[in-house]
């Protein structure tokens, strides 16, 4: 599974009108899940892992309930220094009360990728996630769980993007980490010290336009930038459960592939923590296991 960018899919044409002013007009008065961050970065967290921490973990980013009404207008007055807002809301019966709205959805070119899906062998549609960015701001890099059908509506997107099997030159947080499945390399003032295989890192870079899609297959790595030719940015995915990977219907072909790996070395932390019980045990234990034996 590699990553492709497809300029011709016409996925999401109902949606290029989905100006500012447009989903005033139909997201209104409608409360929307929004970002606010003092930097240009939202690092995700998992605010269900924040216990884990005891108390030395700052959220880097804060998470409101906005009026669509009220984000349009930060968002239509920003001006650098301003607190920065990165809206992400699921398409969902909560915001989806305009018919135009429904319409537009309804006529996205379903046909193409309800093909990919069943081409590619992927799960169910999870979710769409709409996302209304300032521009500047920074995904930082990180990978996820489920197949990315990344759909750019207005403004351009910079992607880079990373094979799963790169895990080792990214050092991702811990599984039981809030911050679980981001890198911990700050990529603007890396630390080698700490993360010396980033030096050898290399990526793919793909900067996205209104109307291109963009597949992001699962476990690739990416960190992804708004980029500041327009006031904001605005992007549409198409979130799949990955198909089965094992089982009757699939034969595990070797050597396994970097997603796989990934999805083994996920496993025996997690289960570690699981039997382990204190997460400051499972380094030792896996250094018992290596030292003077497979290192
Ligand atoms: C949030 C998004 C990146 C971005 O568009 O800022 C992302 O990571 C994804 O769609 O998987
Ligand atoms: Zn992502």
């Amino acid at each position: 599974m590699k990553p492709v960018v497809l300029t011709d899919t016409n996925l999401v044409g109902s949606a290029l009108k989905w100006n500012c002013h447009y989903l005033q007009e139909t997201l209104g008065n409608n409360l929307c899940t929004v970002y606010l961050s003092k930097t240009h970065k939202f690092k995700y967290f998992d605010v269900n892992q924040t216990k884990k921490c005891d108390n030395d973990f700052s959220p880097p980013t804060e998470k409101v309930l906005m009026k669509f009404q009220e984000f349009a207008k930060h968002l239509k007055s920003w001006e650098e220094g301003d607190r920065r807002l990165y809206m992400q809301q699921l398409l969902n019966e909560k915001i989806l009360n305009s018919s135009q709205l429904v319409n537009d959805i309804l006529t996205f070119n379903w046909s193409w990728i309800r093909r990919q899906q069943k081409q590619n062998n992927w799960g169910p549609l999870t979710a769409n996630l709409l996302m209304i960015s300032t521009q500047g701001n920074v995904t930082p890099a990180h990978f996820d769980n489920q197949q990315n059908v990344f759909a750019q509506i207005y403004g351009y997107k910079r992607f880079i993007l990373f094979p799963p099997e790169d895990y080792d030159k990214l050092y991702p947080h811990p599984v039981w980490h809030p911050h679980d499945r981001q890198s911990q390399v700050d990529f603007e003032n890396p630390d080698y010290t700490k993360f010396p295989k980033f030096r050898e890192i290399k990526g793919h870079e793909a900067v996205l336009g209104p109307g291109d899609v963009l597949y992001l297959p699962l476990y690739w790595w990416h960190h992804v930038e708004s980029l500041c030719q327009t006031q904001y940015t605005t992007s549409l995915t198409f979130w799949y459960k990955a198909g089965p990977t094992h089982g009757s219907s699939v034969t595990t072909m070797y050597p396994l592939e970097g997603y796989q790996k990934m999805a083994i070395m996920r496993n025996v932390e997690k289960m570690l923590v699981e039997t382990l019980k204190d997460v400051n045990e499972v380094g030792p234990l896996l250094r018992a296991i290596l030292e003077g034996r497979y290192t």
